[in-house]
C-alpha cells in the first residue's frame, strides 16, 4: 500500500544537501524545494509530504508523531535523546562538536563556566571527564563568550574552523563527529515499513 510519508526537514545548511541528496535517489522534487518560503509542501507523484522545522526541532516533529521521517544532525539527537530510530548517516553536512576557548588559558578550578547552544552534550561530556563545570545556554554567537569573559570555554560545532580562527580561539577538545542521519518515528516504522524500506534503499544507493 502507498501510504503517505510525512518528513521533517531541517531548513537552513543541512537542507540543500538533503534535497540533493534525495533527487540523486530518484524523487522528483520541484522547484518550490529550492526557493520558496512553504512550510509545507506535498508532492503527490511520490506521495510525500515536507514539513521544513527548525534543525533542532525535526526529532520533536518525529518523536510526536506528526512526521514519520525526518532527517536531523547527530549534534540535535545527542542533544535532545528523543524517542526515535536512527536508520541511515545521509553522511551529509558533516562537522564535528569541539571544545575551545583562548589559546594558552587555563579553566577556573572552581566551576568553569562553559557556554554552549547544546546543554546537555556540554554537561555529559564534562561529567565523563570528572569535571564539575557550570553550564550557561546561548543560542547562537557562541565565541563570543570567551572573548567577553561570559565563559572558559565554549562547546560548538566547528566545520572549516574559520570562526573560531577568526576569533582567535583555539581548540581544545574534540567531543565527537557529527553528520546528518535519517530517523524515524517507531510507530511509523512498525507501520509503513514497506515503504520506508523502499525509501531507505534508495538513499543507501547514492550515499
Ligand atoms: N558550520 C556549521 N555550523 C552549525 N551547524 C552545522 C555546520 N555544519 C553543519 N551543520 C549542521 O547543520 C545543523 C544546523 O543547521 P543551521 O545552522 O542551518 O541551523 P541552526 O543552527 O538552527 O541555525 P539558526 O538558529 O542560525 O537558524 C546542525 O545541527 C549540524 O548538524
Ligand atoms: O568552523 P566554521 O566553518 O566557521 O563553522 C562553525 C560556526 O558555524 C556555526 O555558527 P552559525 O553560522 O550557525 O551562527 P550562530 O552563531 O548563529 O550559531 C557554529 O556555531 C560556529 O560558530
Amino acid at each position: 500500500m502507498n501510504e503517505q510519508l510525512t518528513i521533517a526537514m531541517p531548513k537552513g545548511r543541512i537542507f540543500t544537501e538533503a534535497v540533493d541528496l534525495l533527487r540523486n535517489a530518484g524523487f522528483n522534487l520541484p522547484p518550490e524545494f529550492d526557493d520558496s518560503r512553504k512550510l509545507i509542501i506535498d508532492v503527490e507523484e511520490e506521495n510525500f509530504r515536507f514539513i521544513l522545522a527548525k534543525p533542532m526541532d525535526v526529532a520533536t516533529y518525529v518523536e510526536h508523531g506528526v512526521a514519520d521521517l525526518g532527517i536531523a544532525g547527530k549534534d540535535v539527537l545527542l542533544e535532545e535523546e528523543r524517542d526515535v530510530y536512527e536508520l541511515l548517516d545521509l553522511k551529509i553536512s558533516g562537522c564535528y562538536l569541539a571544545v575551545a576557548g583562548i589559546p594558552d588559558t587555563k579553566m577556573n578550578d572552581v566551576a568553569p563556566k562553559i557556554a554552549t547552544k547544546y546543554p546537555n552534550i556540554a554537561a555529559a561530556y564534562f561529567r565523563e571527564q570528572g569535571e564539575q563545570v557550570e553550564i550557561i545556554k546561548l543560542n547562537g554567537s557562541i565565541e563570543l563568550a570567551p572573548l567577553i569573559g561570559l565563559a572558559d570555554r565554549i562547546v560548538d560545532i566547528v566545520s572549516t574552523g574559520r570562526t573560531l580562527k577568526e576569533n582567535g580561539l583555539v581548540e581544545y577538545e574534540t567531543i565527537t563527529n557529527v553528520t546528518s542521519r535519517l530517523i524515524v518515528n517507531p510507530v511509523s516504522y512498525r507501520i509503513k515499513d514497506e515503504r520506508i524500506s523502499e525509501l531507505v534503499k534508495r538513499l543507501n544507493e547514492v550515499i
